[in-house]
């Protein structure tokens, strides 16, 4: 949940009852005054007076619940040195434990929670304690044995007792962490809850002044911890939740309170601010940090999550057995199903009642899988299937001659039934593939979501499960059901000519026919099966190729050769072997020719080949290594970069493939397969996103990561073009550029394209390589440049800051100016002699006065000059230039005798 960081001024008390003050709170409406005129808005206006006991009350102890529902909270102190933080956080020192009604938030906080603690007695709770010191860039553990678990507050009170003995100097950041883990068990669940509570104690530091290049004045902390903070909030208020560009690495303390400024803590800054006149620009300062700080976002989260007893799992792991028991006779089942329908071309009452057998089986495993989810993780490594590369070079062959044969047989009957089924499977598997695609995108966003917002342990294991469950429930979504039903009624009726069978059909749920893409496959390898043996003899001729060539040319030229041996067959009665040897002689002899005739085409075989055969080896390689445990993370990082670049240049170059190359069916399941294997990579980059992103919440990441991340996301936007330009082909609707563009850049685009397919594999990689390292060069450096951006939004910002300031008192000055130029006066008015000369200067300076008015108006920019006079006057102190000029003893005495004034000078 978004929640704005809390703030609180607390203004440290008064030596003297009449002393001034530039600062008033107002507890009703929690706005404080500044100055004469400017209030500002707080969370919390804590009074003058306010005890250490109203100020716990009102801004931390609402913070105890929060820590005990599993969120981190923070409480930090902010102000000028000497203004009560460190007694605002622990109290008047060592000597705390003396009076309770001084005990700081501290020591009030730790007393609560271990009450409370006493309050849950069915869970069990540990509490540690850290404290640790930062100068500059350095930490120190105060406690010198790093986090303590403590069982009491007792124990708790020692440890700060010890802690404040090692502080040794009053200007160092102090960060007093406290974490509470709880576990408790509901029925068969473990609930777990784990939350820090920070305190930081910020150490006030000088400010310097710096006038930058257009006169404008900053105040700047010397301590770069400080300065760094000031920075972070500043980007902060300007862009919440753009914690991406946040300057956290600058400095250690800045890396501590990452978690409390635009993190997930809640949390709530105490500024303690004094209300002296002499203080004035400090406490400007400090206010002016609040109001910033309470313009910064935090996504408070809940650090919570359940586990199971493993009973559980076991319950979980029998269902699945029973499941894929099920599943697998529901497969034997529908392959018997299938071969009757093609071997008989009839449907039989028997054979209707067995397909209602399949459907119940599977119903059965259904309502098993619902109520479980997958074993399996959704998300694997990199697996790339073997099948492909054996099943390109020793199947091809088969896929060729399956092909062919059934152009061959023209036994009519037997064609139409293969070839609707297996159109009918086509059809099936492609709307399977398109909906499992879109859940898996889904899923894949919901994993994402998940991850950044639940605790690492928790997200991983609810994430598997839903996953797994999402892509099942794909296959099964209702939307599909009329579609495939149509799909499958048309089947029967077309094929079998059963009247009822529609009805009867509907009634079995044939809308489940073809849930699994795998069963399908199955099913078309039997009906392949079936027409290879009624064309063995042609299958005979063509064993020894190796060619997937299926123009039409081809297949006339092999009805020729089937044709001529018939006749030889039935003519001459030549040995078989001889036949067959003369039909081999004429299909190479065909073939050659054929390739001989188009150069291209036999380009285009060779390149596609060697490049199939390249990345097969490199993927296969990188997979080895990969999967090897010996391997370390550094290493594994490498392979994966490679890796990166494969993969894109593989779905790149698979992306500039023409459609014509995909439009047999034998090229249709590579299409499916490299879509499944390309899903595959992209769930494996998806993973390492994921834990890259895991890891940015924690600590900031280093270059590396962070490039890392960018190339991890570039690979995965490839392989998501890849995926859809292969559904596209599949649909027969895709093209290499989507939106029209005017001719001549049509024909610049071709010539390109033309060039890329010239090119060889190790140019294309090469090539690929450059771009995508050029793409993640600019990306990281856009990134760079939007840190640098927000950085000088936040100087000009403090630099508007400034402005106001100087004009806040340029006012003062000026009115003490004009308060001195009337003192003047009047002495100098008692002496007549003088009184005109005088009224002449005051006139002057009054003009003086009227030109930095006009000077300070709306709109116009502050004279550099007169912001100089100004300057040296408040230094100085002295009166203006015009007045120094006389001298402020008279050296003329005049005095009045009856009518006449008489005239003595000093010097004589
Ligand atoms: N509200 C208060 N009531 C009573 N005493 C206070 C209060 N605020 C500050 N003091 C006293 O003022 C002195 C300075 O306070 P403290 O050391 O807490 O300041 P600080 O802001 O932490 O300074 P530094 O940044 O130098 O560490 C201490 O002696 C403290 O007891």
């Amino acid at each position: 949940m978004e929640i704005n960081i809390e703030t609180a001024i607390r203004v440290c008390p008064l030596r003297y009852d009449n002393e001034i003050i530039c600062i008033q709170p107002n507890v009703y409406n929690n706005t404080v005054q500044f100055g004469n005129n400017q209030t500002y808005p707080v969370n919390y206006a804590l009074p003058l007076d306010c005890s250490q006991n109203a100020l716990f009350s009102s801004t931390v102890s609402p913070l105890i619940n929060y820590f005990f529902e599993g969120c981190d909270v923070s409480v930090i102190t902010f102000g000028q040195s000497g203004t009560g933080k460190t007694y605002t956080l622990l109290g008047p020192g060592l000597h705390c434990a003396l009076s309770e009604s001084e005990y700081g938030i501290i020591l009030r906080f730790l007393r609560e929670i271990y009450t409370k603690i006493s309050h849950h007695t069915e869970r069990t709770s540990i509490v540690r304690i850290a404290w640790t010191a930062i100068f500059g860039e350095t930490i120190q553990d105060l406690l010198s044995s790093g986090s303590v678990e403590c069982s009491s507050v007792s124990e708790a009170f020692e440890l700060i007792q010890l802690g404040l003995s090692n502080i040794t100097s009053r200007s160092v950041h102090t960060l007093f962490t406290v974490t509470l883990e709880q576990h408790w068990v509901i029925e068969t669940a473990t609930q777990h809850r784990i939350s820090t509570a920070s305190f930081m104690d910020l150490a006030g530091c000088d400010k310097i002044m710096i006038t930058h290049n257009n006169m404008v004045t900053q105040s700047i902390p010397t301590d770069s911890g400080l300065l760094s903070l000031q920075q972070c909030v500043w980007a902060l208020s300007e862009t919440p939740f753009n914690v991406g560009n946040i300057p956290y690495n600058q400095s250690v303390l800045t890396t501590l309170l990452r978690d409390s400024f635009g993190g997930r803590a809640k949390t709530v800054l105490i500024c303690c601010v004094s209300p002296f006149l002499k203080d004035f620009s400090e406490t400007y300062y400090t206010l002016q940090f609040a109001l910033r700080a309470q313009m910064v976002k935090n996504f408070v989260t809940f650090n919570s999550y359940t586990t199971y007893d493993t009973a559980h799992d076991n319950i979980d792991y029998f269902g699945l057995q029973f499941a894929a028991n099920q599943l697998f006779k529901l497969v034997v089942n529908a392959e018997d199903l299938f071969k009757s329908l093609v071997v008989t071309n009839t449907l039989t009452r028997s054979q209707i009642d067995q397909i209602s057998q399949w459907l119940m089986l599977k119903q059965e495993c259904e309502e098993c899988l619902s109520e479980t989810s997958e074993p399996r993780r959704s998300l694997e490594i990199i697996e790339e299937e073997e099948a492909e590369s054996s099943r390109s070079e020793s199947e091809d062959t088969d896929l060729g001659e399956k092909e062919k044969e059934e152009d061959e047989f023209v036994d009519d009957d037997e064609e139409n039934i293969s070839e609707r089924i297996k159109k009918l499977m086509e059809k099936f598997r492609f709307s399977t593939n398109l909906v499992v695609t879109n859940i898996n995108t889904a899923t894949q966003g919901e994993r994402i979501n998940s991850q950044v917002k639940e605790s690492t342990i928790h997200s991983n294991k609810t994430f598997h499960m839903l996953g797994a469950r999402r892509r099942r429930g794909s296959l099964h979504t209702p939307l599909d059901f009329p579609f495939l039903l149509s799909m499958s009624t048309s089947h029967i009726e077309d094929n079998c000519d059963l009247e009822n069978s529609n009805s009867e059909s509907d009634n079995f749920g044939l809308k489940d026919f073809c849930t699994s893409t795998e069963e399908c496959e199955k099913q078309i390898e039997k009906v392949d099966n079936n027409s290879q043996k009624k064309g063995k003899f042609i299958q005979d001729v063509f064993k020894s190729k190796n060619s997937k060539n299926k123009s039409k040319g081809k297949v006339e030229q092999l009805r020729k050769t089937k044709h001529n041996s018939h006749v030889m067959d039935t003519k001459t009665l030549t040995p078989q072997t001889k036949t067959n040897q003369e039909k081999l002689k004429t299909a190479e002899k065909s073939k050659i020719f054929e390739i001989e005739g188009n150069p291209s085409s036999l380009r285009k075989h060779v390149n596609k080949s060697k490049q199939k055969e390249i990345c097969t080896k490199h993927s296969n390689q990188i997979d080895s290594v990969k999967r090897s445990d010996n391997l370390d993370d550094t290493n594994k990082e490498l392979i994966t970069s490679q890796d990166l670049c494969l993969t894109k240049y593989e779905s790149l170059s698979s992306s500039c493939k023409s459609q014509s190359e995909y439009s047999t069916n034998s090229n249709l399941d590579n299409l499916r397969h490299e879509i499944r294997n390309l899903r595959r990579t992209r769930d494996y980059l998806v993973e390492r996103l994921c834990n890259i992103d895991t890891k940015m919440n924690k600590r900031i990441l280093s270059e590396d990561e962070e490039r890392k991340l960018l190339q991890y996301e570039e690979a995965i936007g490839a392989i998501d073009f890849a995926i859809e330009y292969k559904n596209q082909i599949m649909c027969g609707c895709a093209t290499l550029t989507s939106k029209p563009s005017p001719k001549y850049e049509e024909y610049a685009e071709k010539m390109m394209i033309e060039r890329l397919l010239k090119l060889n594999d190790n140019e294309m990689r090469s090539l690929l390589h450059q771009y995508f390292e050029k793409v993640v060069d600019l990306r990281f450096s856009s990134k760079k440049l939007e840190v640098q951006l927000n950085e000088m939004e936040a100087q000009n910002d403090s630099l508007t800051c400034r402005v106001q300031n100087l004009t806040q008192t340029l006012q003062q000055v000026r009115q003490q100016h004009e308060d001195k130029l009337h003192l003047m006066m009047r002495h100098f008015t008692n002496e007549d002699g003088n009184e005109r000369k005088f009224s002449r200067l005051f006139e002057r300076s009054k003009q003086a006065a009227l030109a930095l008015q006009v000077a300070q108006g709306p709109g116009k920019q502050i004279d550099k000059g007169i912001i100089a006079r100004f300057t040296r006057y408040a230094r100085q102190e002295t009166v203006p230039r015009q007045l120094q000029v006389v001298n402020t003893q008279p050296q003329a005495k005049v005095t009045r005798q009856k009518n006449k004034l008489i005239i003595q000078q000093n010097n004589k």
